[in-house]
């Protein structure tokens, strides 16, 4: 059974934690969290000079405590203010994240509508463009230093994306930024549902075969193309692939009605267009940094296994994240649900075989406490029986894809094997994947 709504923040000063306390938790929270970071120490912005705005302030200092979504007053109040006044002052909550009412400002440009998202970085708000016309998302980051000088690599890396992109990346667009009462603003265009809020209004029913090969091919192009630029997202989840439109089409579920007839007709959601984009820049790295064992990424599920084990990473821990989603695109359900990093291992072996052996050899000193004699010390090191089984549970790749597949099954074990490569010098690239009889065969049907 799922906890849907459990929110786990982390500080950022932590690292190399066990990322979850899980006993008495669903293994998967409704919003992953990413560990500490993973904000890399060395990282600078630069170029922080274009759409610089400073708010005009009005009114006195108000706290409003804990809640952040203010009463919606739209109605009341700010039917005496301006169209373009601002909203008095107020102080931010105790996690430096900004307080709004509904229908107020942002700047005099944009109106507040709604609250779409919170991260780790800031809450994202739907607002309405004055300007342009149209609904933006303006991810409105915690007014702490770290944050903001994360959130100014995130521009950068946007503007870049922005600048070499010829023919739609699938990387969401930039369309302005601002500083506003100290809080860094990105002004995104507006887009749909995520991946995951799609598998968790299907009740995590699985996609069609045709949909995910659609989906990561759209995913490997958008990486490829990040790639390309010598960058690493470090952080693809679901959560972080958005479908471009919200519409949908409901159509009957046959496997759910076959297999509880009495109840009539079960329904899926399926997207009226399989167009999605890459979001959350926030993680972004540059190649050429030191990525040796300073500091881990990736949130959990995702993450991959030279990560783990502390050997340096790089652009193939992208692409065991891809392979993690396709396989969770496909049965509905994350592949490697713990929050734990030995039993995560053991999870990896139990699926795809074991570790080769050069990898264990090179493990560092943190990650040298889940091995002995050489090995995974599994079960052995285990942390109850409770782990232990749930890495039973398991099956091997072959298996897992056959249960939810019912045609392409080969092809795409095959891809998914070359994806979730544990040497990460031997995985596919981006470019390489793309060119997997999977999405090239051309009997297959486009979605
Ligand atoms: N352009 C957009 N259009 C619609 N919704 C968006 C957009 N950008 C972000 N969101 C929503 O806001 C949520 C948070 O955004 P994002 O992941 O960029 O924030 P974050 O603080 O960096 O999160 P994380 O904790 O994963 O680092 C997303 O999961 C998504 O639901």
């Amino acid at each position: 059974m799922r906890q849907a709504d459990i929110k786990v923040c982390y500080p950022m000063e932590m690292d190399y934690v066990t990322d979850f306390p899980y006993s008495h938790m669903d293994r998967r929270p409704r919003k992953r969290a990413k560990l500490a970071r993973e904000i890399p120490q060395t990282q600078t912005h630069s170029k922080a000079y274009s759409g610089i705005y400073y708010g005009q302030e009005v009114g006195s200092v108000t706290s409003f405590g804990t809640s952040r979504v203010l009463p919606d007053y739209a109605g009341l109040s700010l039917k005496g203010l301006a169209e373009k006044g601002s909203p008095p002052w107020r102080d931010d909550d105790k996690d430096g994240h900004y307080m709004f009412a509904l229908g107020e400002n942002l700047t005099s440009r944009y109106k507040i509508l709604r609250k779409i998202g919170e991260g780790t970085f800031g809450q994202v708000l739907e607002c309405w463009d004055r300007e342009m016309r149209e609904p933006v998302a303006i991810k409105v980051v915690r007014s702490i230093k770290k944050y903001r000088e994360a959130a100014m690599v995130e521009v950068d890396v946007l503007q870049l994306l922005g600048k070499y992109d010829r023919n739609s990346s699938r990387c969401v667009q930039i369309r302005n930024w601002f500083d506003y009462r100290n809080h860094i603003c990105i002004v995104f265009e507006m887009l749909g549902p995520s991946l995951y809020d799609f598998l968790r209004k299907n009740n995590y029913r699985p996609f069609p075969v045709d949909l995910v090969r659609e989906l990561g091919r759209q995913l490997l192009e958008c990486v490829a193309f990040v790639h390309d630029l010598r960058l690493i997202h470090t952080d693809l989840k679901p959560e972080n692939i958005l479908f471009v439109s919200s519409e949908y089409i409901k159509v009957p579920d046959l496997k759910a009605t076959s297999r509880s007839p009495k109840e009539g007709t079960s329904y899926k959601r399926l997207p009226k267009s399989s167009t999605i984009k890459v979001i959350d820049f926030g993680s972004t790295a540059h190649e050429q940094q030191n990525h040796k064992n300073n500091y881990i990424v990736s949130t959990r599920h995702y993450r991959a296994p030279e990560v783990i084990l502390g050997l340096g990473w790089s652009f193939p821990c992208d692409i065991w994240s891809i392979g993690c989603i396709l396989v969770e695109l496909c049965s509905g359900e994350a592949l490697f649900q713990t929050h734990e990093n030995l039993e995560h291992l053991a999870m990896m072996e139990r699926v795809l075989g074991p570790i080769p052996q050069h990898l264990l050899n090179r493990a560092d000193r943190q990650a040298q406490k889940y091995l002995r004699g050489g090995r995974l010390d599994w079960p052995e090191g285990a942390v109850s029986r409770e782990s232990i089984k749930a890495v039973l549970k398991l099956p091997r790749l072959p298996n897992l894809v056959m249960q939810h597949v019912d045609h392409s099954a080969g092809d795409l074990i095959d891809l998914l094997q070359g994806l979730l490569r544990f040497d990460p010098y031997r995985r596919l690239t981006a470019q390489e994947a793309l060119r997997h009889p999977f999405f090239t065969r051309e009997h297959y049907k486009r979605f």
